[in-house]
């Protein structure tokens, strides 16, 4: 079935109307409507087998993607899936890299995201074509064949290929029993869906409550607008999970860098364990300054949702200006640049603990932790992935949470495919939620 032509690419924007009550609201994105930018991609195999693929945005800016994603859509139509994943890093390059395309980048923002929806398509279908989640296709592979996809351009000072190769051909030790434990257990999570900023208290000590009776133990809450309502918010839920519960804070980008030492100095008494996104994604010294001056208070700092690229990565480690690496499944180059990242947080030593706040996140990300824990670095320690409890139900195969730890997908694919009724309703601005909404705002 490799042999399979890529016969069309369709790229849709689908919306969902999230910021009507505040779901997914942080202190620099008051109004987020999750969204995404959902490709399919069609081959001319006679199992009509579809590659499924996303990348998440938060509203007004999707068609931007939407439109990127098909300034791209050339490159991949008319290829055989056999002609890319023979030689996926050149692939991925020659998406990153077109002559013409990549002064609008390079390997950053909305090209980038792009470059994401359809590779994650690309790796939806093989894994369906290999008849595996796409953990399972990733954990079942040859070390070298994963090298293989990755581009190792501008990394290599930090991480060479053949480090890599080690890193992998080391964590084979045992590798079966984690797979094993993964399939019994599940992979550790912590929610952030108790304390989005725009709930009220009274909100948010519903969801905490509820969410401690399903057994959570980790939550995350959102800072950084007013120092007195995060002093009271992180009072009311560090009371009600306890002291032994793990608390972590993320204000979305809000501060300086001196205001971000001393407003989270200012919360240090509620003992979280990181301080999320405290300044400028792109900020990596200012990172560093702020993680040297935590770290007193035992308070780390982690980031990555809005992390370009394999580059910054890198030098967020080099500059120990992080201690908790946030893959995104969305936000970089698909699984071949989140398997350099994951690769190079192993070689530093630095936990992967990825974001999935956003719709499809969690369905996608879970499959890249899981792979970091069987095939990567065979730990658990501070490691968590995120999970919001949001709009699952319009997935085909949605994340299963239990005993708070993600269950391992079972069904081929990378999770990514929607139900088409939800992607119907969802059309940006045609579908029918959105044209209730535009009638209600008439009326
Ligand atoms: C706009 C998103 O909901 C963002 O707040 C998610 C996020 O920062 C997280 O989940 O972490
Ligand atoms: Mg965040």
């Amino acid at each position: 079935m490799q042999e399979s032509k890529i016969i069309n690419l369709t790229v849709r924007d689908v919306r969902f109307p999230t910021s009507l009550e505040q779901h997914g609201s942080d202190a620099m994105h008051t109004d987020p409507d999750y969204s995404v930018a959902y490709v399919v991609i069609e081959t001319d195999s006679d199992s009509a087998v579809k590659g499924y693929g996303l990348t998440f945005t938060v509203g007004r800016g999707t068609e931007i993607v939407v439109c990127a994603v098909k300034a791209l859509s050339a490159l991949v139509v008319g290829k055989t899936l056999k002609e890319i994943v023979s030689d996926f890093r050149g692939f991925y390059r020659l998406l990153s890299s077109d002559g013409q395309m990549r002064w609008i980048g390079p390997e950053k923002g909305v090209i980038q995201l792009a470059i994401a929806a359809i590779l994650n398509a690309v790796w939806d279908l093989w894994a369906r074509v290999e008849g595996k989640p796409l953990w399972k296709l990733l954990v079942d592979m040859d070390p070298a064949k994963l090298v293989s996809c990755i581009d190792f351009r501008y990394i290599t000072d930090a991480l060479t290929e053949q480090e890599a190769l080690d890193i992998l051909v080391k964590a084979k030790t045992g590798q079966k029993n984690r797979e094993e434990q993964m399939l019994k257990e599940g992979y550790p999570a912590y929610t952030t869906s108790c304390a989005w900023l725009g709930y009220s208290d009274q909100q948010l000590t519903q969801l905490c409550s509820d969410a401690l009776a399903q057994g959570w133990t980790k939550f995350k809450v959102k800072v950084g607008a007013d120092l007195q309502d995060d002093i009271r918010r992180c009072s009311l839920i560090r009371k009600m999970i306890g002291p032994n519960n793990t608390l972590m804070i993320d204000a979305n980008q809000r501060w300086d860098v001196n205001e971000a030492i001393t407003w989270v100095t200012k919360l240090a008494e509620f003992h979280p364990l990181w301080i999320e996104e405290p300044t400028s994604p792109d900020d990596i010294l200012g990172h560093a300054s702020i993680s040297k001056a935590l770290a007193p208070l035992g308070i780390g700092v982690a980031t990555g949702e809005q992390c370009h690229n394999r580059v910054m990565f890198k030098q967020f480690l080099q500059a120990s200006a992080l201690q908790f690496v946030q893959i995104d499944s969305c936000r970089v180059g698909s699984v071949n640049e989140n398997l350099a990242i994951i690769l190079m947080a192993a070689k530093f030593n630095v936990p992967v603990c990825p974001h999935a706040g956003g719709v499809g996140l969690c369905e996608l990300v879970q499959h890249l932790i899981l792979f970091d824990y069987i095939s990567v670095s065979a730990s658990l320690n501070n490691r968590m992935c995120e999970y919001v409890d949001h709009l699952h139900e319009h997935f085909k195969s949605p994340t299963i949470i239990r005993n708070a730890q993600y269950m391992p997908p079972k069904d081929p694919g990378y999770s990514c495919e929607m139900l088409e009724d939800s992607v119907q309703k969802h059309l940006y601005p045609q579908g029918e939620v959105w044209r209730a909404i535009e009638q209600q705002g008439k009326q």
